[in-house]
């Protein structure tokens, strides 16, 4: 913008032209300075900021040429108009050359100074507005390929052949190819093969505003970029892409064509990945990384569809791992969690790629597999899984060892629906676990009610406590150098109003796998000691009750207080208490065994090893635990065979019982063969029908009295009389 008033100045060495260009200039509104000396006109130019000067070309010092020649020198921006009294040709021509804006000859007519400088006025406008309009234009210029170029997208422009004719550089940053490597190809050499067909429909589109192509997700191949995306290759990253038709009009009559396309493609891999992770996560067990029930049942649905077509069968498999609980309970959900995952890898390894396997949840796994013919191929992969989970599994140094039930429903024989199919699949399974043989079974009509039964079972036991339908039997332990009574086991029984008497077997797993079982065995060590007190009143105690353990109790760190408190309550002493823990218990968590059971045998409880050989002997815990008693477990004493004389397992432990200076007690003893065989290798604590089966409270204390009518009176008591 030119200022409102124009500033010029007038340079002539005569006064009188000066004075009269000033009048005639301030009358029309312009401002003037007048300069006669050419000398300091100059440097009034260098400093003043002049829009015009009216130069004179003869004067005296420096003439108007020299003042013209310093101006352009300078690049001072004041425009010049001389006026001059030679009115040549050459003259003019030499000014303008030397950079005149216009040529004025003496004498003038103010009309014509007038003009001039109006002309001079409204070039300069122009020239200055070209000026600002040209770096308005270069910084929006410089904005825009500033915007292009940081562009988190990927900005690009086809010709009509779909060659690349400009790229941003952010294609470098998310695909690794520079611009050169792009430009002139074609946009195949980017696009993944699988997606050409939808790059050529939509850069074909050619659609311009409101109808360009939006939002077409495609695959582009990189060179090493950045980018890539976990569903894909590497190579490869996933984009989202917008195509614009380029038109122009040519001819005479408009007529628009087709020159290219452009658009914006953004790379949408973290986008996709989220959206993988979420599909993911519905679809899969994040502990195992295996399909869950919702994938398991689309596989499944989809197997069944395909099964109707073909006449196939399906193989749907219940798995649940036996033991499971035990080991997440006492040894904490970190390795309970490991274990899950090893044993699914350990099945994983045992199918097929067409087979699924699946965890819908706890220890419980589902196998489907497709396309089977009959039951041969699940019985074999059933064998297959049983056999790998059988194999200890070691986690953190510490070998665990579980055992699967498998049940299995086939379609279309045990069901036609995915739920019946795993429904029916649990029954089984179910089936095989109430049997406690472990292995698997196929389903039948029959387990049907059997499984109903133990869900009334479990209910029935929630309420036996409450309902006192538990009884203690007592199973007395003698010493046959003298035939006296030296301990009693206490072992529950549950009077089932509908079932009759219940054996723990039948019910100490259950009341485990429903956490009733450290309510149970409080209920045991609170009736035991009461009636171990009243005993001790009538002075027919035998030295010791033993009580049972599940491998449970020990997790809960209550237990040692909880027991000192019942001893205490019916004031017995603790070291009339034993306590039978299994060797699997023991060996899963042997810090908190240790901590538990040392806390236990400062209050002078004894503690036995029950099923001692059976499970895991290690010499290492002998060491450890504070144990008092060992008891051979009585399948060992079931194969004791007096002809063969070669060294047996009961010889190991009793060696090692008296290696360590521990009681050591025969269990299961039911003939005088295996008592005498027995007694031959120096064992004389003995349990077992031969001398007394488990009894309940009155008998066993008849047995009591009689046993110490005996002590007092020997050789009144046969120690065989109470067999029933
Ligand atoms: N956590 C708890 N476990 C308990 C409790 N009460 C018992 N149990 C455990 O249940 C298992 C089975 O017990 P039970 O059916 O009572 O069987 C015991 C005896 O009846 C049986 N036995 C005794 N002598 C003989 C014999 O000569 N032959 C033969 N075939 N069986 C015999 O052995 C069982 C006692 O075994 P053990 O405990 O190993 O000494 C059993 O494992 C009990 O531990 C409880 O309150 N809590």
């Amino acid at each position: 913008m030119l200022p409102a008033s124009p500033t010029l100045l007038a340079v002539d060495d005569e006064p009188r032209l000066l004075n009269s260009m000033r009048d005639l200039l301030s009358l029309n509104g312009y401002e003037v300075d007048l300069e006669s000396d050419s000398r300091n006109a100059i440097e009034r130019l260098r400093t003043g900021h002049y829009d015009i000067a009216l130069l004179d070309l003869k004067m005296p010092h420096v003439n108007g040429q020299q003042i013209m020649q310093y101006v352009a020198q300078h690049n001072i921006p004041t425009d010049i108009i001389v006026i001059s009294g030679e009115a040549s040709f050459e003259t003019a021509v030499e000014a303008l050359r030397l950079g005149a804006h216009d040529f004025l000859t003496k004498p003038y007519t103010p009309e014509q100074l007038l003009k001039r400088l109006d002309n001079t006025l409204a070039q300069r406008r122009l020239r200055r507005d070209a000026t600002a309009y040209q770096k308005r234009l270069r910084n929006s210029e410089k904005l825009h390929r500033f915007l292009v170029n940081t562009s988190p997208d990927i900005i690009y422009v086809l010709n009509e052949e779909g060659c690349f004719t400009f790229l941003n550089k952010r294609v470098t940053q998310l695909l690794g190819f520079t611009r050169d490597d792009l430009i002139d190809k074609h946009y195949t050499t980017l696009v993944h093969e699988e997606d050409q067909e939808l790059a050529r429909f939509t850069f074909n589109e050619r659609r311009t505003g409101k109808r360009a192509t939006h939002n077409v997700e495609l695959r582009l191949r990189t060179k090493g970029g950045s980018g890539g995306h976990r569903s894909f290759s590497t190579q490869l990253m996933c984009i989202e892409l917008n195509a614009i038709g380029l038109y122009s009009s040519t001819g005479h009559d408009n007529e628009r064509r087709h020159v290219g396309t452009y658009g914006v493609a953004r790379d949408i891999s973290e986008r996709k990945q989220a959206e993988e992770t979420i599909r993911y996560q519905a679809h899969h067990d994040l502990l195992t990384g295996l399909p869950n029930r919702t994938l398991f049942k689309d596989r499944l649905n989809m197997m069944i569809a395909q099964a109707r077509r073909t006449g196939h069968k399906v193989a749907v498999m219940f798995i649940d791992l036996d033991r499971f609980k035990i080991v997440n309970d006492t040894l904490g959900h970190v390795i309970g969690d490991q274990l899950l995952r090893a044993a699914g890898q350990s099945m994983q390894e045992c199918l097929r790629d067409a087979d699924t396997l699946a965890r819908l949840g706890g220890d419980e796994f589902v196998i489907l597999l497709p396309q089977v013919t009959d039951h041969k191929s699940a019985s074999a992969v059933s064998s297959k899984i049983i056999a790998a989970l059988k194999q200890p599994f070691v986690i953190n140094q510490r070998e665990l060892f579980i055992s699967a039930s498998i049940g299995i429903a086939m379609f279309p024989d045990d069901g036609s629906t995915d739920d019946e199919l795993i429904k029916n699949a649990d029954i089984a399974m179910y089936s095989v676990k109430n049997d406690s043989r472990g292995g698997y079974a196929f389903y039948a009509q029959a387990m049907g009610s059997e499984f109903s039964q133990h869900m009334d079972l479990e209910m029935d036991l929630r309420r036996a406590l409450s309902k006192e339908e538990f009884a203690v039997y007592y199973q007395p332990q003698f010493d046959t150098t003298n035939r006296r009574i030296v301990g009693i086991e206490a072992l529950l029984r549950w009077q089932h109003p509908e079932r009759g008497m219940l054996y723990p077997d039948s019910f100490i797993p259950l009341a485990e796998e429903i956490d009733l079982i450290s309510r149970i065995t409080l209920w045991v060590l609170d009736a035991t000691t009461a009636q171990m007190r009243q005993w001790m009143d009538a002075g027919i105690a035998p030295p010791r009750l033993a009580v049972n353990l599940s491998a449970l109790d020990l997790k809960h760190t209550t237990i040692v207080d909880e027991t000192i408190q019942t001893l205490q309550r019916h004031g017995v002493p603790g070291n009339r208490l034993e306590l039978e823990i299994t060797e699997t218990l023991i060996a899963q968590d042997i810090t908190r065994a240790t901590h538990h059971l040392t806390a236990l045998s400062h209050h002078g409880i004894n503690i036995a090893i029950d099923d001692f050989g059976t499970g895991y002997s290690s010499l290492n815990y002998l060491h450890r635990l504070p144990i008092h008693t060992l008891k051979i477990d009585r399948s060992f004493v079931r194969d004791i065979a007096p002809e063969r004389n070669e060294r047996s397992v009961i010889d190991a432990i009793i060696v090692m019982a008296h290696g360590f200076n521990l009681k050591v007690i025969a269990e299961g003893v039911e003939t005088e063969a295996q008592r005498d065989w027995l007694e031959q290798r120096n064992c004389h604590t003995m349990q077992g029908y031969l001398f007394s089966r488990p009894l309940p409270v009155q008998d066993i204390e008849e047995l009591l009295r009689a046993s110490q009518a005996d002590q007092e009176n020997p050789g009144l008591i046969q120690a065989n009389r109470h067999n029933a």
